[in-house]
Parts: structure tokens; C-alpha cells; sequence
């Protein structure tokens, strides 16, 4: 499957939350106790879906602000890089949404690049994973990212990769991401000075 949104619907979600639809959970179910998915995550007042254009005013960069620097970010540059994003196809931002209170409580960002290499195939990044502080430890990180992580596949990615701290290597293991021998280091170059 080539990953688009070009039959989204609803020009207010980011990809077509359709994509979000029959994930091959059975695939990772002993990955989730109790088992949770994107379409039964537990409680009825948690929504997965993709990112929308409105979750500006729902604390979506409040909850980034928890994983890195967002810096000030008017609505308007928002929706601009959102319509960006939208427009490119390749950026799945996900995220769960508390409908109690309207607020985006967790986000995972799967990022798809076309390649020349593996019959000119399709790779996967898995970007920006963020769990509001007061929901941790409730298996929402969990969720967030195997549901990523079965889109990428679903979407046909030869390979998903990901970039953490030390201390989260238990954490993307137990969801069965690897360190490969000889083939695990991150190299930096930083252009951005602090903002
Ligand atoms: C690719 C990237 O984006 S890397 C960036 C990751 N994000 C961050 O560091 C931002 C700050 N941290 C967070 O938002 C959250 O702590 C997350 C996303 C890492 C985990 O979210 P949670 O909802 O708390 O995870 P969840 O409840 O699913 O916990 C799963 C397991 O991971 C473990 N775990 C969770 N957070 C951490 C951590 N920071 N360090 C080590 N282990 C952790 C838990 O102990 C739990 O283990 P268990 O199942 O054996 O009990």
C-alpha cells in the first residue's frame, strides 16, 4: 500500500483515519496485559485518531512540551506546518485524545520516506512519542506506539526505526524494537542552536 492521505474525507485530520481501522493487533497481543488497541483502548473517553487541525486549542503542543523545546508557536504557524504536513502524506501523527475534557493526553508520530533501495520501497521513523505525565504507567505509551508501529506495516514500510535515550530500551523492546549488532549508534549533527 502506498502511504497517503489523498482520500481523506475529513480535511481536518492530518491522514485518513480509516488507515486506523482492523490493525493487525493478534499480531502483538501479548505485548498489551489487559489487552488494549486503538479501537477498544480500555476507557470509552479515550479516542485514538490521527492529529487534527483543532488540537491546537486541545493542548497538543502543552503535551510536546513534555518531550522536547516547542518553543512559541502562534495558531496560525500550527495550522500552516499542519496544512504542510497534510499536504506532503507522509507525516501519521497519532494521538489519544481524553474526550472528558477534550484534551490530546499521548501522541506517536510515524514518518514514511520513499527510497530508491529495497525495489524502491518505503521506510519507517517512528517519531515523538509523548504520554501526558499525569497518564503514565497505564499502558497509553504502549498503545500509541504499537498502534504507529501496526500502520507502519499495514502501510507496507520495509523497516521502522526509532531514536531514544538509554533508559527507554527496555520500553521499545518489550513492543519489539532491537538493537542490531554493529548497527546501532545515532549520529548527531545539531544546526539548531537552543531556542
Ligand atoms: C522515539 C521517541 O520519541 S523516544 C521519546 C520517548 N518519550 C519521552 O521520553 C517523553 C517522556 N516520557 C513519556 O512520555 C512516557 O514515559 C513514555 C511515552 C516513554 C511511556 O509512556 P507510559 O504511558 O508511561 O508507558 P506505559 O504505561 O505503556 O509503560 C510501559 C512500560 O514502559 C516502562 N517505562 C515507561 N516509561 C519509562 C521510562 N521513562 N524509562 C524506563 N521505562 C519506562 C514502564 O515501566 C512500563 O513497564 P512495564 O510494562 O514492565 O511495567
Amino acid at each position: 500500500m502506498v502511504a497517503t492521505n489523498k482520500s481523506n474525507g475529513d480535511s481536518s485530520f492530518i491522514y485518513n483515519p480509516e488507515l486506523l481501522r482492523n490493525l493487525e493487533w493478534n499480531s502483538v497481543q501479548n505485548k498489551v496485559t489487559p489487552f488494549i488497541t486503538n479501537e477498544q483502548p480500555g476507557e470509552d473517553y479515550f479516542l485514538v485518531r490521527p492529529l487534527q487541525i483543532d488540537d491546537y486549542e486541545k493542548g497538543y503542543l502543552h503535551l510536546l512540551s513534555q518531550l522536547t523545546i516547542v518553543g512559541e508557536i502562534t495558531k496560525e504557524e500550527f495550522q500552516s506546518q499542519f496544512l504542510k504536513m497534510q499536504k506532503a502524506g507522509c507525516y501519521f501523527v497519532t494521538v489519544i485524545e481524553d474526550i472528558r475534557d477534550s484534551k490530546i493526553i499521548a501522541s506517536a508520530t510515524l514518518a514514511t520516506e520513499l527510497k530508491f533501495v529495497h525495489k524502491c520501497g518505503e521506510r519507517a521513523r517512528l517519531e515523538d512519542v509523548v504520554v501526558n505525565n499525569t497518564y503514565r504507567g497505564k499502558q497509553l505509551g504502549k498503545l500509541i506506539v504499537l498502534t504507529v508501529t501496526l500502520l507502519g506495516k499495514k502501510l507496507g514500510c520495509y523497516k521502522m526505526s526509532l531514536d531514544c535515550k538509554d533508559p527507554l530500551i527496555p520500553f521499545y523492546k518489550s513492543l519489539g524494537y532491537t538493537l542490531e549488532p554493529g548497527n546501532a549508534n545515532t549520529m548527531m549533527l545539531r544546526f539548531e542552536s537552543k531556542l
